[in-house]
């Protein structure tokens, strides 16, 4: 089965799904990093080369190639906003994981990251007013909700517990 984790920036997908692929025995991908291997390119410069479009379209084919390969696959923060995105994933079958966390930790956690373009342009009022639009979404595509305000470790074997029922 394909298990898809999603949230807002800083969430832990990309820490928390590594964990988690480890514990449930199989691979692990992050389509953020797909992404910058196919184009060769950072997500910065990609966003700015190439314009944030792009960058989602890249996204979602990648998003889409995964539909149905036995991996754990953490999300770029936008991808699973993508109505068309989230369709292929139920189609697949897939588990779609909302990874819950306030603003405030996740914020605590992006805002010196030159990384993410996002929040690079934007102020903290905008970031908040990004997460409190993108939650309602994040919950309406997701197949399973998971408050991961615990340690990486703990987060993911609440992932594997999920899983497991
Ligand atoms: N549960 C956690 N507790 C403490 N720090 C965390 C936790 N999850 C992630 N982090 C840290 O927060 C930052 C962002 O995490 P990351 O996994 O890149 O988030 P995402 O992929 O959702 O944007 C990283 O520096 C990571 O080490
Ligand atoms: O939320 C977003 O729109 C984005 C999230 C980032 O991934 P993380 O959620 O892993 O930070 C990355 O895909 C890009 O900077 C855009
Ligand atoms: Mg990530």
């Amino acid at each position: 089965m394909t298990v898809f984790l999603c949230g807002f920036m800083g969430c832990g997908k990309s820490t928390i799904g590594k964990l988690a692929a480890k514990k449930l025995g199989c691979g692990f991908c992050d389509t953020d990093d797909l992404i910058v291997r196919t184009l060769e390119m950072t997500i910065p410069e990609i966003f700015e080369k190439k314009g944030e479009p792009f960058f989602r379209q890249t996204e979602a084919e990648i998003v889409k190639s995964l539909c149905g390969k036995t991996t754990v696959a953490a999300c770029g923060g936008g991808a699973m906003l993508n109505p068309d995105t989230a369709r292929a994933a139920k189609d697949a079958g897939a588990a779609v994981i909302f990874l819950d966390v306030p603003f405030e930790t996740c914020y605590e956690r992006i805002k010196d990251d030159t990384n993410r373009p996002i929040v690079v342009k934007s102020t903290k009022e905008e970031l908040e007013a990004l997460y409190n639009s993108r939650r309602s979404v994040y919950l309406e595509h997701s197949t399973i909700r998971l408050d991961c305000d615990g340690s990486p470790v703990e987060n993911a074997e609440r992932i594997a517990d999920a899983l497991r029922k």
